[in-house]
């Protein structure tokens, strides 16, 4: 099962910032999530591709901004990775500079995909991540990642409360469960990243 836009993508160019990211038009929808969350995978799976993001082996080492191309008006881009755990003092607030500046200035941002692991969701440096989105008009979608590590109902259940959560405290949020080792969930992130992106599907021809 593909898709015909994001079975497009193309490496673009990476970034240390956002002075140097690709000319801020057309739109684009972020990825970002803690190291490990699972956000190369995702973005390897929603693409149908195996290796358009690397996994990184050293989390915390790349503070890239990756442009990814879909087509001339639209892109994925793969933020750094958040929260590992011994990154020094300094390299957390250029991390923070840098995350803050591109979420809040990006004019073509349309929308900001946060992964998180569904075993432990909503930490410290999620919420902080979701608080940077708050009165930006920049909608949220969150993917409880891994969901193949939990049963139907713990996984359920755990959805459930995310999304209650987030309700109460980020009404532009949503929440669905992912799991790129078995799938799941694709189908609901393609329609949410269509919407965003401006994106309609080409009929299928009959025949
Ligand atoms: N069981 C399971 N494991 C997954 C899934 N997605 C990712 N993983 C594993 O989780 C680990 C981290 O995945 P990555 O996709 O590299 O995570 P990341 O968020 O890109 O990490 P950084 O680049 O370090 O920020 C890898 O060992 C993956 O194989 C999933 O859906 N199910
Ligand atoms: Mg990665």
């Amino acid at each position: 099962m593909q898709h015909p836009l994001y079975q497009q993508a193309r490496f673009l160019k990476s970034a240390p910032s956002i002075k140097q990211a690709p000319p801020d038009e057309g739109w684009e929808v972020a990825f970002a999530g803690r190291s490990n969350a699972g956000k190369s995978s995702a973005l390897n799976t929603i693409t149908s591709q195996k290796s358009l993001a690397r996994v990184s082996k050293t989390p915390g080492r790349t503070q890239l901004i990756n442009f990814f191309e879909l087509d001339d008006q639209r892109r994925l881009v793969d933020l750094p990775g958040y929260g590992f755990a011994r990154v020094n003092e300094a390299m957390r607030r250029e991390w923070e500079r840098h995350l803050s500046e591109y979420i809040e200035k990006r004019e073509s941002l349309a929308g900001l995909i946060v992964l998180m692991d569904i075993r432990h969701p909503l930490t410290e440096v999620d919420e902080l991540m979701l608080g940077w989105t708050q009165g930006l008009e920049l909608p949220v979608h969150v993917l409880l990642t891994k969901a193949d590590k939990l049963k139907r109902g713990p996984a359920k259940a755990t959805v459930l409360k995310v999304q209650k959560y987030l309700q109460e405290h980020y009404p532009h949020a949503t929440a669905q469960t992912f799991s790129s080792l078995k799938r799941e969930g694709l189908v609901q992130v393609w329609a949410k990243l269509d919407k965003w992106l401006h994106y309609e599907r080409p009929a299928k021809k009959a025949d």
